[in-house]
């Protein structure tokens, strides 16, 4: 009998020669990146809650936490607080881009360039790929000595390569710019920026991200004079309806009604708008918050979503930022889904929110994630970000699966799955407000433990109210990451959704499922056995975002640890282009670094295990990896994920903190999720 069959059950199977055998495994401290002052940002019940990450530009505000919010925040660590890291002297960023700056000798930031460099830290060194080693200092910069250190400003470095300025051929942080030797040079004394032309005009669309919101369009949407004219005369529709008497009693089928890829003519909706009456805002909400009955489905032409065989990266609050996307894409995850957006602070033009519909040109398919409660936001919120992500959006998800308390009780994410009704009015509204661009809906098992409602609901979404695709979390509400997911009941689901369109002829929509999914054999069996079209990735992800490519290339890739070392690396440079190379940028790259870590330190190299494929509910006993940077990688304190990112970013500021969104050392703590 071999060693690791003593082990209790769920405990992974490492082999004998790395097991740290009687050796308790180290306390994790997730606390010790923290600073002293950590308390949440952000109101309770505040939208932004849901996030709290999203908060880093705000000041610190603090409150007290009632019990209840106390128990919301279980699994999550609380006092997260991420501050904005500046520039010890603030240069104008007018100035530090060569531009004049209009307030002249009354700007609040300094425009005194000497200054500004002798105060700022030394440049940043970042890696070339073939400079990681498995062995410490895991960076080989040696050869590389900057030939006129010691010159002025000592705090340029004109060896270092600037990641942003290597890949777009510009740098708009200019002298703020960290790496700032890779995109400047000394003439006369002064210090010159400089630019590679060439660079620019040939990566200028596959590295330009997209759907960028400026402030005057979140000026627009915040004074509400952003146009949403087919989501006014759909909810005006609804209204009318209601006024004409149809209660919960009188509901209309649909189904007859339902004409699958006919366009809707746009005069409809200004007929409509012309016969009905100015509604009071008050109204439509009281009106939308009822479950009121079915209003006719009239479908406009919807792009036919061709999902099958198509790998699919889930929603991810915080960790699945645009860097981590990317990431992803690059190892074969073919649809990407950005973090839940909040409808109503999307239509508050909330900058944070806004930010969540970013796209990099390399995900190919790509959606943005909406919660809401009624149509009233998600229908207005649809069309607005239809309208200005235009030609860049290829589906809009409703999340039905959110099952924190603070969305849950306001009728959002998971409390959807016991409204059909409204949730069909949604479905139908945000049809009509996005034109072309499909619908889909994300939802869980059910909203409580034992009482399964998907396999009602799913052969609904497509036939009478036209979802584009269905994705299936095999979790209830409930039963959060405590048990397995319930792939029987997924099949089931698949099975119902597949009669309905066949007895009504309809072609069938795309349907992924999803839960505990770590290894390409799992990947391949569980698609085989539930007959879904391919299955969403989310922890496995996280911990591995290298899935993707085990998937495509049916294999376990036992990856070693200097490649998953490049992988951080390259984390850490689409963060610094998405964040930007400043000082702020630099340590926002550093925190979402350290949070991939949060996950990916729990990965154990199949290549110690006794048995394969490995599993993601396993959990290791204390191990050594084959080399050094293998145990560090596997290290679960937080400080060991500052160390790494130090590799790539330079030593972390004192006034830096890092507190993970999840207990470190408690598993399955993602209850907080979606
Ligand atoms: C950290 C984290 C963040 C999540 N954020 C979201 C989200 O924003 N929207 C959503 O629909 N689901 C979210 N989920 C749920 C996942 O999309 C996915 O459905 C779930 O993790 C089950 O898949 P898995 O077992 O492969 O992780 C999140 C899950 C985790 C662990």
């Amino acid at each position: 009998m071999s060693d690791t069959a003593l082990l209790p059950q769920g405990t992974a199977p490492i082999k004998k020669q790395y097991l740290l055998a009687n050796t308790p495994a180290p306390i994790p401290d997730d606390d010790a990146a923290e600073g002293s002052t950590s308390h949440f940002i952000g109101k309770a019940g505040d939208a932004n809650n849901v996030d709290d990450a999203r908060n880093e530009s705000s000041g610190p505000r603090r409150k007290k936490w009632s019990k209840e919010e106390r128990k919301n925040k279980r699994g999550a660590n609380k006092g997260r607080r991420f501050q904005k890291v500046r520039d010890e002297l603030e240069l104008c960023w007018k100035v530090a881009v060569g531009k004049p700056c209009e307030f002249g000798s009354e700007c609040r930031n300094t425009h005194d360039i000497k200054a500004y460099l002798a105060a700022k830290p030394k440049d940043i060194r970042f890696p070339a790929s073939d400079t990681l080693s498995s062995s410490p200092p895991f960076v080989n910069n040696s050869g590389q000595d900057d030939p006129m250190s010691g010159d002025d400003p000592a705090s340029i470095d004109w060896s270092v390569k600037c990641p942003v300025y290597e890949t777009i051929g510009e740098c708009k942080h200019g002298l703020k710019c960290r790496f700032l030797g890779g995109h400047a040079r000394k003439e006369n004394g002064e210090i010159i920026l400089t630019a590679d032309d060439t660079k620019k005009a040939t990566t200028a669309i596959a590295e330009t991200e997209v759907n960028f919101v400026g402030p005057d369009t979140l000026k627009l949407i915040r004074s509400k004079k952003f146009p949403h004219p087919k989501a006014d005369a759909y909810l005006k529709e609804l209204e009318a309806q209601n006024e004409n008497g149809k209660g919960k009693d009188s509901q209309t089928t649909t189904t007859e009604l339902v004409v699958i890829a006919e366009p809707e003519p746009d005069a409809a909706d200004h007929q409509i708008s012309a016969q009905t009456t100015v509604t009071p805002a008050e109204k439509t909400e009281e009106l939308s918050q009822v479950d009121t009955p079915d209003v006719p489905t009239r479908f406009t032409e919807k792009k036919r979503l061709d999902w099958k065989g198509k790998t699919y990266l889930a929603p991810l609050t915080t960790v699945g930022n645009l860097p981590f996307r990317r990431l992803c894409v690059d190892y074969g995850a073919d649809i990407t889904c950005g973090e839940m957006g909040l409808a109503n602070s999307f239509l508050q033009g909330s900058k944070e929110e806004w930010s969540l519909v970013r796209r990099h040109p390399s995900e190919r398919i790509f959606g943005v994630q909406l919660a809401g409660n009624k149509p009233s936001l998600l229908v207005p919120a649809a069309e607005t970000i239809g309208t200005i992500c235009e030609g860049n959006l290829d589906f809009v998800d409703i999340n039905c699966g959110c099952p924190i308390d603070l969305v849950y009780k306001q009728g959002s994410g998971s409390a959807l799955l016991d409204a059909a009704n409204k949730l069909g009015k949604i479905i139908v509204g945000m049809n009509r407000a996005l034109g072309d661009v499909p619908v889909t809906v994300k939802l869980r098992t059910g909203v409580k433990e034992g009482r399964n409602t998907a396999h009602k609901l799913m052969p609904r979404l497509g036939p009478e109210w036209g979802a584009a695709a269905l994705t299936l979390h095999g979790r209830t509400r409930q039963q959060r990451y405590t048990k397995l997911a319930d792939w029987d009941y997924i099949q089931q689901c698949v099975q119902a959704a597949r009669e309905r369109e066949a007895e009504e002829d309809l072609p069938p929509v795309p349907i992924f499922g999803g839960g505990d999914v770590y290894s390409s054999q799992d990947y391949w069996e569980k698609l085989d056995s539930s007959g879904v079209d391919g299955i969403m990735i989310g922890r496995g992800a996280l911990i591995k975002p290298w899935i993707f490519t085990e998937i495509k290339e049916h294999r376990e890739w036992d990856i070693s640890s200097r490649e998953r070392l490049d992988l951080l690396r390259k984390y850490a440079e689409y963060g610094l282009n998405h964040f930007g190379s400043d000082t702020p940028g630099v340590n926002t790259t550093r925190r979402y670094l350290c949070e991939a870590m949060s996950f990916q330190y729990r990965y154990v190299p199949i290549g110690l295990l006794e048995v394969l494929p490995g599993r993601l509910n396993d959990r290791p006993p204390p191990f050594q990896g084959r080399d050094e940077l293998e145990t560090l990688l596997a290290s679960p304190d937080s400080r060991d994920w500052v160390k790494v990112s130090e590799l790539f970013l330079g030593p972390a500021p004192e006034s830096w903190t890092f507190t993970p969104k999840h207990k470190s050392n408690a598993y399955g703590a993602e209850e907080s999720q979606g």
